[in-house]
Formats: C-alpha cells, sequence, structure tokens
C-alpha cells in the first residue's frame, strides 16, 4: 500500500478533527470529524483565512513561533468550544509550509471539571466546617497548640498510631476524642483507660476479656474485654507508660498481629481497633532505664502529637476560660462573668495542673462567687495574692508584697497549709487515690495518715 495515495482517506476517517493552514493562514483541509463535531461544513470554511475568523487562536501562535504546542488546552470563540489541541509545524525542505491541528472537544470534560473543583471546594468547606465542630474546643492562639491541632485533623482519618505527649491535665484526651469523632471510625465506640488505673495483676482480663470458666468465680458465660468493646473504634490508652514490661509485651502482640486472645482461651480472635497512645513520660528514658519496650515504642510512636502546657499558652486563658466558664454557668445555672482583673493574676499563675485545674479553680470561683463578676477574692488561697489590685504592677508582674501572707505567717504553720491544699489539689486532680499517691511520692501509710490529719474526706 501506498502510504501517499491514501492519506487523505486516513485523515478523513480520523475521530479526531483536523485542520491544516498554510503559510498565510489560508484553511486548506478540515476532515469530517471537525466538520460534525464544531458543526462546521468544510465548504464554509476551506479557503478562509484564519486571522480572520479566529485572530487569538493558538494555532496562529505555532504558525509564527514554529514551536509544537501538545495537548494544549484553549477556549474557541468563534466554536464557543473547549479543545484539547496537538498543533505541529508543517515543515518541507527544512522550511514551514503550514500547520496541521489534531483537536478533540473537551467542553462537556471541561464543564464537569468545573463541577467537580467546585464540589470539591465545597467539600473540603465542610470538612473544615466539621474538623472545626471536632476541635472546636482545642482552639488556640499558641503556634505549638495549633500545630498539634493541624496535625490530629490531618490524621484523623488514617490509621496511623499516633501519640500524644503532654503534661497531665493539658487535654489529651480531648484531643483523642476529637481524633475519634473526625475519623471515619465515629459511628463505632471510642473507649478510653488509664493504664495506671488497672493493676497489673487485672490488665490481662480487663483488656482482653475471659472466658466462661477461665477462673474461680469468673462470671458465667465470659466477660468481654475493653479491646473487644472498642471493636471497630478507637481505644485510647492513656498513661501507657504506666504498663508493666509484661503487659507491654501483650499489647505489641495485638498491634502486630491484629488478633488476641481472651484469659482462659485459646481462640484467636480478629480485632480492628484505632489505638491511640497518650503519656507525660518521657518514653526514650524510659527505653534506657529499661522501663519501656523499644519495639513497642516504634509502633505507637509513628505520629508523635506534643501539647503544650498551659504555662506556655497563657494567651488562650481569655478564650480558655470564658469557654470552660459558660459551661460551669449552664450546670450550676448561675450568669458570673470573668474580669479584667482576675485575668491578669490568672496569667501569672504557672498552672501545674493545666486545663484541668483552671476548670477545678473556675468552678470553685463560680460555687462561691455572689456576684456578676469573679473578683480576686473568689480565687482559691493558694495563689497568695494580696487581695489588692495594685498588686499587679505596671510590668503585669506580681510584686512581692502580693504574698503578705507569707510574711505574717509561722513556718510550720505555712507548711501544714500548703502541705493541704496540695493534697487537696492532687485529689482534685487525679483520677483516684492510687495516682494520687504516686504524684505525691509518698507511701500510702502515710497518704492516708495525713487525709485524718487534715480531715480531707
Ligand atoms: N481545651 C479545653 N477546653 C475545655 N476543657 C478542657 C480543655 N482541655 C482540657 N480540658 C479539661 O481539662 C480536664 C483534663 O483534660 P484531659 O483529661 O483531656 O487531660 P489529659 O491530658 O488527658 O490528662 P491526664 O494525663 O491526667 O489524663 C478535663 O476536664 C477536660 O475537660
Amino acid at each position: 500500500m501506498k502510504l501517499e495515495k491514501h492519506l487523505l482517506s486516513i485523515l478523513e476517517s480520523l475521530h479526531d478533527a483536523v485542520i491544516v493552514i498554510v503559510k498565510d493562514s489560508t484553511i486548506v483541509f478540515v476532515n469530517k470529524a471537525y466538520s460534525e463535531q464544531f458543526q462546521v461544513p468544510a465548504k464554509k470554511i476551506i479557503g478562509r483565512k484564519l486571522k480572520e475568523i479566529e485572530g487569538n487562536s493558538r494555532i496562529l501562535e505555532v504558525l509564527k513561533s514554529g514551536k509544537s504546542l501538545i495537548n494544549d488546552c484553549s477556549y474557541v470563540h468563534s466554536l464557543k468550544k473547549d479543545v484539547c489541541a496537538n498543533i505541529t509545524p508543517l515543515i518541507e525542505n527544512g522550511e514551514m509550509i503550514g500547520v496541521v491541528t489534531i483537536m478533540k472537544d473537551i467542553t462537556e470534560l471541561t464543564k464537569v471539571q468545573d463541577e467537580l473543583t467546585k464540589y470539591k471546594r465545597d467539600l473540603s468547606d465542610l470538612q473544615e466546617q466539621l474538623d472545626r465542630r471536632y476541635f472546636y474546643k482545642l482552639e488556640s492562639k499558641s503556634s505549638v497548640m495549633q500545630k498539634a491541632v493541624q496535625l490530629s485533623k490531618q490524621v484523623a482519618d488514617t490509621d496511623a498510631s499516633v501519640i500524644l505527649y503532654g503534661e497531665s491535665g493539658t487535654g489529651k484526651e480531648i484531643f483523642a476524642n476529637s481524633i475519634h469523632e473526625a475519623s471515619k471510625r465515629n459511628n463505632k465506640p471510642y473507649i478510653a483507660i488509664n493504664i495506671a488505673s488497672i493493676p497489673d495483676s487485672l490488665f490481662e482480663s480487663e483488656m482482653f476479656g475471659y472466658e466462661d470458666g477461665s477462673f474461680t468465680g469468673s462470671r458465667k458465660g465470659g466477660k468481654k474485654g475493653l479491646l473487644e468493646m472498642a471493636n471497630g473504634g478507637t481505644l485510647l490508652l492513656d498513661e501507657i507508660g504506666e504498663m508493666s514490661l509484661n503487659s507491654q509485651a501483650k499489647i505489641l502482640r495485638v498491634i502486630q498481629e491484629r488478633k488476641f486472645q481472651k484469659v482462659g482461651g485459646t481462640k484467636l480472635y480478629p480485632i480492628d481497633v484505632r489505638i491511640i497512645c497518650a503519656t507525660h513520660r518521657n518514653l526514650k528514658d524510659m527505653i534506657k532505664a529499661g522501663q519501656f519496650r523499644e519495639d513497642l515504642y516504634y509502633r505507637i510512636n509513628v505520629v508523635p502529637i506534643y501539647i503544650p502546657p498551659l504555662r506556655n499558652r497563657k494567651e488562650d486563658l481569655p478564650f480558655l476560660s470564658n469557654t470552660i466558664l459558660n459551661e460551669l454557668c449552664l450546670k450550676y445555672s448561675k450568669h458570673v462573668r470573668m474580669s479584667e482583673e482576675v485575668l491578669r493574676i490568672m496569667e501569672q499563675y504557672e498552672w501545674p495542673g493545666n486545663v484541668r485545674e483552671l476548670v477545678n479553680v473556675l468552678e470553685r470561683m463560680l460555687v462561691v462567687c455572689t456576684k456578676q463578676f469573679f473578683e480576686p477574692e473568689n480565687l482559691p488561697d493558694y495563689f497568695c495574692l494580696d487581695r489588692h489590685p495594685s498588686s499587679i504592677n505596671s510590668n503585669n508582674s506580681i510584686s512581692p508584697s502580693i504574698v503578705s501572707p507569707l510574711f505574717t505567717t509561722k513556718l510550720d504553720i505555712l507548711i501544714e497549709k500548703m502541705e493541704k491544699e496540695h493534697i487537696e489539689f492532687i485529689l482534685k486532680n487525679t483520677r483516684n487515690r492510687t495516682e494520687a499517691i504516686q504524684k505525691l511520692g509518698i507511701s500510702r501509710k502515710s497518704f492516708y495518715t495525713k487525709l485524718k490529719k487534715y480531715q480531707i474526706e
């Protein structure tokens, strides 16, 4: 077959539109597909100059530059169509004699693409609104906190292992819960457990449950463990640093194999749980001290999120106090507002118990407040502030005079007073007495003796 003889019929049989112009832009050829796609009969267009029909045509650009355009998308005004074209100069004996263009009508595709872009934009707006709803409690002016929230939003819809690092009361559980709510697991259970509150001897049966008749006194029919209860959803292992090495090995097996065994059984149950861990401890130091398994650490430390202590984000105190106070006012059916003076005193304080302490302080203030605005008097004694507003000097720092009670109290009375307040504070800011004893660093016996001495309930 002599190709040259058949070139015209080859061009005619193409499904893509073809248009050929010569050097002075005269149109010398359009194929059948061109006429059909753009509804322009060949006889109406052949012999006319393209520069008079479509002065800004991309074909004319190629005619001028001599450089091809491949997959070039543009809008053709004279056709009222979006097209995608391959525009190539025709070269004969080293000289350009015209341009050949093969193109496709992509008007519908462009329309669909525009709609898709619009839907994508709407979807991301909606997602942002949803994210804001899930993470609204964690809004912050602090860049460290904003980074933590941003990272949480990014990982929420994945199954990546997240570990939340932060001091007690910084809001680790709120983070974990927000991540769960923003994930596709949000219609399944969210279960948070504090490892410190489970005695090691009960860890296995609490976590994995037990089979029927597995030990004397066990419940008939066996018992579901926390892991099974969280199936399909999210399990927060709070205070993972408190887990014994023995329990760490068991949890590691579950994470690796995605299967678990109940106490007293041999059957392996498949499990689909997203595990989020949280701790206030430095796990790397614990590994060095032989208290934490390195392999478990690398399993859970895929996305570490660091939550700053409240003292490092005091710029959030006004917003945080108001949000928490609003919730407390609803709870107590009271209407009390923050005052600038109280806020300034609060900003001087270091908040060792973080947001949990802030919630407790505000609750205590609300209960005792009889006015519409908080006053310095409503603050707990351990703020040790002079009641006079002038105690905050112009630099916003506390002048020595404000610790006036310290200047007038005998040392032993002062120590007892501080000890009592500290125990009360720890009790309020921990989940149970075992944790309080741990935090206080005293023996159980000494703890109960002090409770009796200070008549703490
Ligand atoms: N951003 C916040 N807005 C409102 N309340 C908050 C916020 N962050 C924390 N809280 C409150 O502070 C208390 C402690 O929060 P959370 O239990 O999440 O802290 P945590 O870091 O998990 O503490 P722990 O390590 O002791 O378990 C809770 O009562 C919680 O509702």
